[in-house]
């Protein structure tokens, strides 16, 4: 009996002990508040039931800084949205961690140099492979457009299909074959295989993220298991079509002695970031059709830059169009961005280096302790009903030459939905750009009637939220209509002549 009690009382002052460790907290002093929360599960049941609500009635009893308790890890919220550039240049907030436990937890590797290979790799995506990653996606997506209505079923000249299913045939399809080049006739390794795979896998990311066991989920393992059924890395890289990122990172890891299940490990997480702006086209097509008024406005603006276009090019040839033109259309840009920061889940975090002492843009100061996360959440800017008026309202024209303010001081960047280190924003807005043109020119679609969905809350932390469910979506050919094609800003092409836009001698033309 005694033993009993003994045992027992170590126990009990082991799980104590242990307790006090990775759980406790006793604020310091000039450290932020600490939210109250479960014992054992902090603030993690508030915060994945709904986090914007849990921000904002944090915010309102203790102040823009406060830290919260996500079962053991400690991250401290800075909900001010003037104080983005403050939290983006602090050297102490690092976001190389986080990556890591991505790679790790989620896909299962490590990659060796990765500041170095992130940051070489990003660049091709940028500046001139912007053009030439713009070229492949716009090929593949005329492609996929094409074969989609082939292959679907018809009615009275309708296609008839669920929106995910539409979406992944079209959109996912010309992003997969962006970055992996096109898929050889047996491949496993196909965009609609990997896509149902995929987006099973998905629903695990944020378990896997936190760093249960793979093995609890034998879903995910299944659809894991299809997913590195990758062509080796060598019949990847060989291909014509590949992109520049993925030639790049696979030779950069081979030289680094990384093995083939680290190169499909990357691969995935490439794929992961990319599936964002699949998951962007869903919502456009979504909210597009739920908003009449939104797509008359947005074919009206596209029917009036093709007429322009068709003006100065031969009644033959396809409208050219650059990412210039895509960037001047007010309506498009909009609703891209209102879609944007409806459906965004982003949680922008980072690891604590060192303590700091870190200063706001209103110059208050709060101490954050090293091995705690810092955050910032954009869901929570990007549904203040100070900033944006009627937050839970899609507005279409709500970025039209609007300003946005909070505290009667203008935000500098009311849209986090990419973080401050997304290489890839300028590629996806202007692939989410391509998409809807091309599909609002050459189609006319809409959702069945009665059928709505949202983003789902649960998924929060995702970059772009997937939707709670699934509903039906029919789209036909428009008749007439001239197949558009990407060109590089510099070389316009009109008639015979080929006008090179030079930013300082205006104007300049060659005839051929
Ligand atoms: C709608 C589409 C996308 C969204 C919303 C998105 C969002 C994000 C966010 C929030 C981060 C974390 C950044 C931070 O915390 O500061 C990130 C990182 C990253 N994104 Fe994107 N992204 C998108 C598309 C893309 C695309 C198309 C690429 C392809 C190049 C890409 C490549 C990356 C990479 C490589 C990182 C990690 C950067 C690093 O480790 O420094 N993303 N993205």
């Amino acid at each position: 009996m005694v033993a009993v009690t003994l045992y027992l009382a170590v126990a009990v002052v082991t799980l104590l002990v242990i307790y006090i460790k990775y759980f406790g907290r006793k604020r310091k002093e000039g450290e932020p508040p600490i939210v109250p929360g479960h014992f054992l599960f902090g603030n993690g049941k508030a915060f994945s039931q709904n986090a914007v609500e849990f921000i904002h009635k944090s915010t309102a009893r203790f102040g823009k800084v406060f830290t919260i308790r996500l079962l053991n890890q400690h991250v401290t919220i800075i909900n001010d949205p003037h104080s983005y550039e403050q939290v983006c240049k602090e050297r102490n907030f690092d976001f190389d961690a986080i990556q890591k436990q991505v790679n790790n937890n989620v896909f299962s590797f490590k990659l060796h140099d990765s500041k170095k290979m992130i940051k070489e790799a990003s660049k091709k995506v940028k500046g001139q492979y912007l053009y030439a990653n713009m070229q492949s996606f716009a090929h593949h997506l005329q492609e996929a457009f094409d074969a989609s209505t082939e292959s679907t079923p018809a009615e009275n000249g309708w296609c008839k299909d669920r929106l995910r299913a539409m979406s992944s045939k079209t959109m996912f399809r010309a992003i997969f074959r962006t970055i992996f080049g096109k898929e050889k006739p047996d491949d496993v390794f196909e965009p609609m295989t990997v896509y149902k795979n995929f987006d099973l896998f998905h629903k695990y990311f944020n378990f896997l993220w936190l760093g249960l066991p793979i093995k609890l989920f034998p879903k995910a393992c299944r659809a894991l298991e299809m997913l590195v059924q990758m062509p080796t890395s060598n019949d990847i890289i060989n291909r014509d079509d590949v992109s520049d990122y993925i030639r790049y990172s696979t030779q950069f890891m081979k030289a680094h002695g990384q093995t083939e299940a680290d190169i499909i490990g990357h691969n995935l997480v490439f794929l992961h970031v990319n599936y964002n702006t699949f998951r962007v086209s869903y919502w456009l097509i979504y909210y597009l059709t739920q908003h009449p008024e939104a797509i008359e406005a947005l074919v009206a603006e596209i029917d009036d830059t093709v007429r322009v276009k068709s003006e100065t090019c031969d009644d033959e040839s396809d409208i050219e169009l650059s990412i210039q033109d895509l960037d001047r259309l007010p309506v498009l840009n909009s609703i891209l961005n209102e879609t944007i920061r409806y459906t965004s889940g982003v949680l922008m975090v980072r690891a604590i280096t060192e303590d700091t002492a870190f200063t706001m843009e209103d110059g208050s100061v709060h101490n954050l302790r090293a091995g705690d996360r810092v955050a910032m959440y954009p869901p929570a800017i990007h549904n203040d009903p100070e900033v944006f008026e009627n937050p839970e309202e899609f507005k279409y024209d709500r970025f039209i030459d609007a300003k946005f303010y909070k505290d009667e001081k203008e935000i500098r960047n009311p849209l986090l939905a990419f973080g401050s280190l997304c290489p890839g924003k300028r590629l996806a807005m202007t692939q989410a750009k391509w998409f809807i043109f091309n599909l609002a020119h050459q189609f006319d679609f809409q959702t069945e009637e009665g059928q709505t969905c949202c983003p789902d809350v649960k998924y929060y932390g995702h970059e772009i939220l997937p939707p709670t469910n699934d509903v039906d979506v029919l789209y036909r050919r428009r008749e007439n209509r001239r197949r558009i094609e990407f060109v590089h800003d510099r070389f316009v092409t009109f008639h015979c002549v080929l006008v090179e836009v030079n930013p300082y001698r205006n104007l300049q033309s060659y005839v051929l």
